[in-house]
């Protein structure tokens, strides 16, 4: 629990911690306006049943005196209207607090979900390929919600009813220290007692839950993802129900956590009725006057009327406290993890002599025994044209991820004109380089947005995107067959896109900012003969002035390239 609390504070930046201190006072003084919006109303209801009491009591003398009232139907009027403007003010203060708490927790679960995006953008690549996206998608977009619902919230509703029960408890404390102790400890040690017997069960479906909320997650994106496949293989089905199973569990094990933390409140409930029963018996016992029993009883019915909800507020929110931990652990974790800072390079580092990996050792996290690639070398000279050829699996796409600065190498260098690039360097790097990788994704906006990737609509240098479209031999197709020409919309990953026109677009992006090192892995495979020869003439219009590298199958492709380097993988 302590630590739970210490990992929400944790989570909270600077400003926010601040902000969640004003709230706790606003919080406590709201439960306190709402005790002192009950009371008001007891010396008014006082004075109006005994006017007389006026003269008794020296608190209600002195402000008789003070205001210098002539009438006790004066000072009634007087206390009446006194109550009605505690209460309309306390209202206000508590709508207004209420607005503030509602709008401080839901623009945290904004601000906690925007830097967990943030954070994952910020992680190196080698982090995407040991998650999986759905889970991502989901802690940004669910598990947001379950420490927003399951965390923040209920804090805030434990802060202010632990404020409310608290002042409830002065209260009765004036009026009667034991009644009012003994009803606290009983209340207090049944929900303690019933806390201590779910916890752990709340815990273990707490992370149930998690599981099954990143299954439901995962089904989803990949049925939807991968329609194509899931229809031509006839897996409807079997995603339907792969959904269903996560999405039943993750609704099951949340009404769980529902019962459990709902239900104490009927047994307390049974207990505190079956205690002011076997109460009564024994006073009635002891004492045989119901005129001395009937009021003990009332203040202990008062009591717990009194009590019970704030109690069961507080038990549900520590409940919800352990049913969330799961989500919190997660969340905690990866606000933590290290970022890699991407800040835009002001100048590119354009190879004058060579591009080079030396003695480069190579295994992908997930197989760390397994080198792909073992005392690895490559020189290519600068501006000149390699193509990389090597079976399936010899490890081209992983070489050229090296050049990239995307995968960092266990042993060896890449280094451009002698000069190692690491994190100081890595980002002038890659503004030399435009990439066309295996798979193109499209984004679904328009083509001239997925040519100029990233740069927001107002800022495109459309100059810049017909030069590329027209190097990337995609220009004519672009004006001549689509309705709205370089404004047309692509689809869903380029849904209405053919494969070749996909990838003569993923061409033009990697050509938008006429970048000195052009790197193309496979770029070519799903062209036809004839764009292939043009884009071939294309990219051998570039050679000379450019820095070309392409990896292929097929051997006919690099046919045109100056040098040819054959990859053989040691470990296969
Ligand atoms: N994320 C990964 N985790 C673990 N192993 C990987 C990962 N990606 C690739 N590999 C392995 O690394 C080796 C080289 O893969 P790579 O994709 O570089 O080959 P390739 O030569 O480009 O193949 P292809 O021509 O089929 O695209 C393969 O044995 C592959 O199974």
């Amino acid at each position: 629990m302590k630590s739970d609390l210490k990992k929400i504070w944790a989570v909270l930046a600077a400003r926010e911690k601040r902000q969640a201190i004003g709230m706790i006072i606003l919080v406590i003084l709201m439960a306190f306006a709402e005790t002192i919006g009950v009371v008001s109303i007891m010396p008014f209801l006082s004075v109006l049943a005994r006017p007389d009491i006026v003269q008794d009591n020296a608190v209600l003398t002195w402000l008789y005196n003070r205001f210098a009232f002539n009438s006790n139907q004066e000072f009634i009027t007087a206390l009446g209207i006194a109550s009605i403007v505690l209460v309309v003010g306390s209202s206000a203060f508590k709508t207004i607090t209420l607005h503030l708490v509602n709008r401080f927790t839901f623009l945290l679960r904004h601000s906690i979900s925007a830097r967990l995006l943030s954070g994952y953008l910020h992680q190196p690549y080698e982090f995407f390929l040991r998650y999986n996206p759905s889970e991502l998608s989901r802690n940004v977009l669910s598990e947001i919600d379950q420490l927003h619902n399951g965390l923040i919230k209920p804090i805030s509703q434990l802060i202010a009813q632990g404020a409310v029960a608290l002042a409830m408890m002065l209260l009765l404390l004036f009026y009667n220290p034991w009644i009012a102790i003994s009803a606290a400890l009983m209340i207090g040690l049944l929900y303690g007692a019933i806390y201590v017997l779910v916890r752990k069960r709340l815990g273990n479906t707490g992370q149930a839950r998690q599981n099954a909320n990143g299954e439901r997650f995962q089904a989803c994106n990949e049925a939807l993802g991968g329609i194509k496949d899931v229809k031509i293989t006839h897996a409807v089905e079997a995603y339907q129900q792969k959904f269903n199973q996560s999405s039943r569990d993750f609704s099951r094990h949340q009404a769980n956590a529902e019962t459990l933390s709902q239900s104490p409140l009927y047994m307390v409930e049974t207990a505190g009725y079956t205690g002011l029963i076997i109460l009564a018996l024994i006073l009635m016992k002891q004492s045989n006057d119901i005129g001395q029993v009937l009021p003990v009883l009332g203040l202990y019915g008062f009591a717990a009327y009194r009590l019970l909800p704030s109690a069961q507020i507080m038990y549900r929110g520590f409940a919800q406290l352990k049913f969330s931990s799961a989500a919190l652990d997660t969340i905690h974790q990866h606000l933590s993890l290290p970022r890699q800072e991407n800040h835009p390079a002001s100048t590119a580092l354009i190879p004058q002599q060579e591009i080079r990996l030396q003695g480069i050792r190579f295994a992908y996290p997930s197989a760390p025994d397994k080198a792909v690639l073992q005392d690895f070398e490559l020189v290519i000279p600068a501006n000149t044209s390699v193509g990389i050829i090597g079976k399936s699996g010899a490890g081209k796409s992983t070489v050229m991820d090296l050049l990239l600065g995307l995968l960092e190498p266990q042993a060896g260098t890449l280094s451009v004109d002698g000069q190692v690039i690491d994190s100081s360097n890595i980002q002038n790097w890659q503004a030399a380089i435009g990439y066309v990788p295996q798979h193109i994704y499209l984004a679904d906006t328009s083509i001239a947005e997925n040519i100029a990737f990233g740069v927001p609509a107002g800022q495109i240098d459309m100059q810049a995107v017909e030069r590329a479209a027209r190097a990337a031999q995609i220009h004519e197709f672009i004006v001549n067959e689509l309705p709205d020409g370089y404004q047309s919309k692509v689809g869903d990953r380029g849904i209405r896109m053919s494969g070749g026109q996909r990838q003569r677009i993923g061409i033009a992006r990697a050509l938008y900012r006429d970048p000195p090192v052009l790197l193309m892995d496979e770029a070519t495979s799903a062209l036809d003969n004839d764009t292939e020869a043009a884009l071939n003439q294309a990219v051998n219009a570039l050679a000379g002035q450019k820095t070309i590298v392409i990896i292929a199958h097929r051997e006919k492709t690099l046919s045109q390239l100056e040098s040819i380097i054959t990859i053989f993988n040691k470990c296969i």
